[in-house]
């Protein structure tokens, strides 16, 4: 039965003087990556070494310093992979791997077998210390939950003696640290440092997971406050955070983490891992990257960490995905469109010292993505997003006024269909519908002289040989075709530029004319501007009601 009265809220810590709210995020946490161990332990099929030693590589290429590759006594493959890391020598000099294990001998022992001839690396070993586990699954108190992690600690540091060869770093995971009194986290935590002594050297690291999020991110960096506060060798290790997304929170609660005092944080690509994953590592580096903020890890090539992670966990990439998505820089609604057009004109106009565009929080070309993508056309687009993409796509510029008419007949065609439109078929839509000229009105030829101060035109069109007079040729085209079809005809706007320069160039002209009350609209392109104006002229004159009675008289 859905009945929220089955669950209470969280209680809430009592820590009135924190300080976190008041910090600001300045430099990049130390990363780790735990997409080979976290991900890989919550995937369907978990990946194969040669999976595994693609995403590894594409890990070291990004730039993580330490990456979780890992549980090696957990299974064959699983230790294969470490092996084949050291002995192929894959893990560059200033990478360390880490690996996790249970508080427990036999897998102790395995790990470290697994670990031979490694140059530095971290033993990550955990157990549960929430009161559930405790209560639930081990059936201790607080001592006994306490001595597992004792006894896995002083099991670290005994087999990393018989190693004196690698750098050692040790790391200690209090797991379900969310579900836990702090106090005795501190507890547990202090007595594990104390076996280790890093006092006399020996690198370690505390990781408060969520392991399932259970608050809202205030709560959680009350918590890592409290726990930096209490804790009595702070100063002499490195505080992590390992943070779950069950309520969509990992990265936010990570980021508070970090201004409650944390120095390390663990996450993998894309935020896969257990239930709903694992702390997205992508958001959160993109989260400063936006805020000008060096993240210490190279995601120029989104599009092949994508592919590469796609192609190893065997899950895709969520088209929204923030940063990442397929369609994270794409507007489909027409004042967006519009906006951005605007606006990223403006910023070439200006030459912006800084990054500002409407509705584009980071510029997509720096990671790979094109401004291509940012304009696509469905029918909550807007006249805007029609321009842009004949402008972007076909190197059309077209005046303000023709902006609205196209956009109109790219909107029928949108909502008839339903779906977004290509922009091949916004060109067709606009080479039937504005350049086209529908009874076959070409100007085959013109002649212009001038007489009594004005212009005479004298025209070829189709069959047709008109003569007209005026102050200039559309002038006279506009007398000559109202006098032939027997209407009243205005033109109502009138534009005309130059394509390209020297000997090659063009001209394109648009012209906006009122037949009889009705708005018509043409636009030509033509070796000089004067055949231009006149065949826009006459393109628009083409598709007004005189010019079907014109044709069947
Ligand atoms: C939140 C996390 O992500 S933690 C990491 C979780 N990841 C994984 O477990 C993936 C890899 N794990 C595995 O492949 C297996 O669990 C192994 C190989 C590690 C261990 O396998 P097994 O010993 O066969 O089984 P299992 O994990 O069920 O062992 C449970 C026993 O270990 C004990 N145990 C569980 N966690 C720990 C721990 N961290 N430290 C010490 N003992 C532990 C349990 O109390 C239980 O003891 P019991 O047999 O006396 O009841
Ligand atoms: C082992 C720990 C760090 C873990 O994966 C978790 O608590 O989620």
């Amino acid at each position: 039965m859905f009945d929220h009265r089955k669950y209470r809220p969280f209680t809430p810590i009592t820590l009135t003087d924190r300080q976190w709210p008041n910090k600001q995020l300045t430099t990049a946490p130390h990363w780790c990556s735990v997409d080979l161990r976290d991900g890989n332990q919550a995937l369907i099929n978990p990946m194969s070494v040669e999976k595994k030693t693609e995403l590894f590589q594409l890990l070291v290429n990004i730039g993580f310093k330490e990456i979780e590759v890992g549980f090696p006594s957990a299974s064959q493959p699983d230790f294969d992979f470490v092996r084949k890391l050291i002995e192929e020598k894959h893990i560059p000099d200033d990478v360390t791997v880490q690996v996790l294990v249970q508080a427990r001998e036999e897998l102790i022992s395995r790990t470290f077998e697994a670990l031979k001839g490694v140059k530095q690396a971290i033993v990550h070993v955990y157990n549960s210390t929430s009161t559930v586990q405790r209560e639930q699954v081990f059936g201790l108190d607080r001592e006994g939950i306490k001595a597992i992690a004792v006894k896995g600690a002083t099991l670290l540091k005994t087999y990393a003696a018989q190693y004196p060869n690698t750098r050692w770093e040790f790391q200690y995971s209090p797991e379900s640290f969310t579900g836990t009194e702090l106090d005795y986290a501190v507890d547990v935590c202090d007595a594990v440092i104390d076996v280790w002594e890093p006092e006399k050297g020996q690198q370690v690291i505390i990781n408060l997971p969520s392991t399932v999020e259970m608050s809202t991110p205030n709560v959680f960096a009350d918590q890592i406050e409290w726990f930096c506060r209490h804790l009595k060798k702070r100063d002499q290790v490195r505080i992590c955070l390992h943070t779950h997304n069950d309520r969509g929170c990992a990265v936010a609660a990570a980021e508070l983490g970090i201004l409650a005092g944390a120095d390390r944080v663990e996450g993998t690509l894309m935020g896969n891992g257990e239930r709903t994953g694992n702390m997205d590592v992508i958001t959160m580096a993109m989260n400063l990257y936006s805020q000008g903020i060096d993240p210490k890890l190279d995601l120029s090539n989104i599009k092949e960490i994508n592919r590469t992670v796609e192609h190893c966990t065997e899950l895709p990439v969520p088209a929204r995905h923030p940063w990442a998505g397929e369609l994270v820089y794409t507007a489909f609604s027409g004042s967006h469109q519009d906006a951005i057009r605007k606006s990223i004109a403006y910023h070439k106009d200006h030459n912006l010292p800084h990054w500002e565009v409407a509705y584009l929080p980071i510029d997509p070309l720096d990671i790979g993505r094109e401004y291509e993508a940012v304009v696509r056309i469905n029918s909550q687009s807007g006249k805007g997003g029609v321009a842009l993409v004949l402008e972007r796509d076909f190197g059309i510029t077209l005046p303000k006024w023709l902006h609205a008419p196209i956009s109109q007949v790219v909107q029928k065609a949108t909502e008839s269909t339903g779906q977004e439109i290509s922009s091949q078929r916004i060109r067709e839509l606009f080479d039937q519908y504005f350049v086209a000229t529908p009874h076959a009105q070409k100007l085959q030829g013109y002649e212009l002289h001038t007489e009594h101060g004005g212009v005479m035109l004298n025209a070829e069109i189709g069959t047709l040989h008109l003569k007209g007079q005026g102050n200039g040729a559309i002038e006279a085209l506009t007398q000559a075709l109202s006098e032939s079809a027997s209407c009243s005809m205005k033109v109502t706007h009138f534009d005309e530029n130059a394509l390209g320069s020297g000997s090659d160039a063009t001209a394109r002209a648009c012209v906006a004319l009122n037949v009889d009350g009705i708005d018509v609209y043409g636009v030509a392109e033509a070796t000089d501007t004067t055949a231009a104006s006149l065949q826009a002229l006459l393109s628009a004159f083409s598709r007004s009601p005189a010019a079907d009675k014109q044709q069947a008289a």
